[in-house]
């Protein structure tokens, strides 16, 4: 029991030293927090969406944005794509799995808005559609996954692809650097020296 827990702590020390060491993906998440910002700050949108744990990171994520991170300050549209379950029971039921996020990003979505598009395998096909959806729209996609990136790799705008191929190594990245995104944005947005950026 013990080398099993002290190897899936070094594991998850390891993934977090490689995106340490990953100089373009730190810059990536630069980029980000600009695009994020300039966004917010034109009243744009940014919405989460992914299935099972990464549901729970999409809302904890954008509830970092809609309430507060570290600073009293006023709130930022931010939103997961599957808090309201009525409207995704209904959906799923009368459409189908697929389309509960597609249907949403037509919506709600304006050109111009962010989509963190979080799933370990790229290849959930709800969150594919709702990236297709988002395209079309003119939304900036940023694609949050792990492996070889899967069919989500041609489609993002911006990758935070994590270097491991165990989904929970990867949804560990993710919220780092979800978290760290948030920070920025934050501080970028209303920190002391907002109004110099
Ligand atoms: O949290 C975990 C595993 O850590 C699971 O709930 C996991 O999120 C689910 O199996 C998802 O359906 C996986 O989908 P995806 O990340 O490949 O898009
Ligand atoms: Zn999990």
């Amino acid at each position: 029991m013990k080398d099993l827990i002290q190897k899936v702590i070094n594991d998850s020390i390891s993934v977090k030293q490689s995106i340490l060491q990953d100089e373009q993906l730190l810059a990536t998440v630069e980029r980000i927090v600009d695009i994020c910002t300039e966004s917010l700050r034109a009243r744009g949108k940014i919405l989460f969406a992914g299935n099972g744990g990464s549901a729970a990171d999409a809302q904890h994520l954008a509830a970092e944005l809609s309430g507060r991170f570290y600073i009293d300050r006023e709130p930022l549209f931010a939103e997961a794509l599957h808090v309201n379950t009525s409207y995704v029971t209904a959906v799923a039921n009368d459409y189908a799995y697929d389309e509960i996020y597609a249907r949403l990003v037509r919506a709600m979505g304006q050109p111009g808005d962010v989509l963190f598009a979080i799933s370990t395998s790229g290849n959930s096909s709800n969150i594919i559609k709702a990236v297709e959806a988002a395209r079309k729209i003119g939304f900036t996609v940023v694609a949050m996954t792990g492996a070889d990136g899967g069919k989500l790799l041609p489609l993002a705008d911006h990758l935070i692809n994590i270097p491991s191929k165990t989904t929970p190594r990867i949804q560990e990245g993710h919220m780092l650097l979800g978290h760290l995104i948030c920070e920025l944005i934050e501080e970028k947005m209303f920190g002391e020296a907002a109004s110099a950026v």
